[in-house]
């Protein structure tokens, strides 16, 4: 099934906006700021891999099924209750599909070409966006750093000023595994790598985020800058976000249940908030536009950078995001043109370059 024949709220949008009005959206200059690697891995590279992999082995693996189930669900486009639902479909599914250098190698080249090639989601189309920070946690594939080699193999085929990589740190992982990835991060920019910031990112029910404080000071000593998941389900520890905020993140990831102490204080810092509508909608994180955390920074003409986050599992694409912010209500916010261009404007003012 194409994406656009889904009934999802970004499709929806955009299909009810005039032919001139997509063209608007489309030819803004913007930047993706918040693209996790395999969360946004396009479908059908996911499909050849599957593919490849049945043909290569003499008699069919034990958990082929279950990936081929977890390809049929994504096609269908996933139905998520909440955010736990989310997070199981990464490892039975995704990665096991992108568990050596060469399926890495293929499927970052594949979202790269996804967000900065003209023509992927219709032939006259321009590339999805100007510029692309992707994000990635570092997997022993078969090491760490071989893993981030491969990607950034990938991101550094494109010019500067088109894309760049940040580090994601899981909050379920072990100090040890913490520190290991911090390290790389900051020895690779030291070796002229494109390591523009660290991110951290997982399941937002674990982790203590007080005891990952240290590393994120360290890497933003060695000039990483951060990007915080922060706050995206409403039981979130207030001792997290005191942790995460003490760090002076540059921008932050959802920050959908702050407190109004919270978002004081990230007004006071202009901290720029990484907004993902679909991603939000979806995971039921919020239950419509009109409650939605954007109208608080939009009232408050705070910075934010519209995203995507997983469009592999969303089926979403940037011009869909930002329909949502053009389309009349209910499918979108109702926003001018001239509104519209500016939150564009803000993406690109909120690059790590
Ligand atoms: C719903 N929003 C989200 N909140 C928190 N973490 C998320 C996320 N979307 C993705 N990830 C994190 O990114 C990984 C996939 O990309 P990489 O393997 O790193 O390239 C997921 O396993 C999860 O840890």
């Amino acid at each position: 099934m194409s994406v656009a024949a889904l009934q999802l709220p970004a499709n929806l949008a955009l299909s009810s906006l005039s032919a001139p009005r997509q063209d608007f959206i489309r030819s803004l200059p913007k930047a993706e700021l918040h693209a996790h690697l395999n969360g946004c891995i396009p479908l059908r590279c996911l499909q050849e891999l599957y593919r490849e992999r049945a043909a290569s082995s003499t008699s069919p693996l034990p958990e082929d099924d279950v990936i081929k189930k977890g390809l049929d669900l994504l096609e269908r486009g996933a139905m998520l209750n909440d955010i736990n639902d989310f997070f199981v479909i990464f490892p039975k599914t995704i990665y096991a599909l992108t568990s050596n250098i060469p399926a890495i190698s293929r499927a970052t080249s594949a979202v790269l070409e996804s967000f900065l090639s003209p023509g992927v989601t219709a032939p006259e189309d321009p590339p999805q966006c100007a510029y692309l920070e992707l994000r990635t946690t570092p997997r022993r594939t078969p090491t760490r750093r071989e893993y981030l080699c491969a990607v950034l193999d990938e991101v550094e085929k494109y010019a500067a000023s088109q894309a760049a990589l940040i580090v994601s740190v899981d909050r379920r992982m072990a100090m040890e595994d913490l520190d290991e990835c911090v390290d790389l991060a900051i020895v690779l920019k030291q070796e002229g790598r494109r390591v523009v910031g660290l991110d951290v990112c997982g399941d937002p029910s674990q982790g203590d985020m007080a005891t990952f404080a240290p590393a994120l000071n360290r890497a933003k000593a060695s000039g990483l800058a951060l990007t915080l998941h922060i706050a995206e389900i409403p039981e979130y520890p207030t001792s997290d976000v005191a942790a995460l905020l003490s760090t002076r993140p540059a921008r932050l990831g959802h920050a959908t249940f702050l407190d109004p102490e919270a978002q004081e204080l990230v007004r006071r810092d202009k901290t720029v908030i990484e907004i993902c509508l679909s991603s939000n909608l979806l995971c039921n994180s919020t239950t419509s536009l009109d409650a939605h955390h954007i109208q608080y920074y939009l009232e408050h003409d705070h910075p934010i950078a519209i995203s995507t986050d997983d469009t592999l599992v969303f089926r979403n694409t940037l011009a869909g995001e930002y329909a949502l912010l053009l389309a009349q209500p209910p499918l979108g916010l109702g926003l001018s043109e001239a509104e519209v261009a500016r939150v564009a404007a803000m993406s690109m003012d909120a690059r790590f370059l």
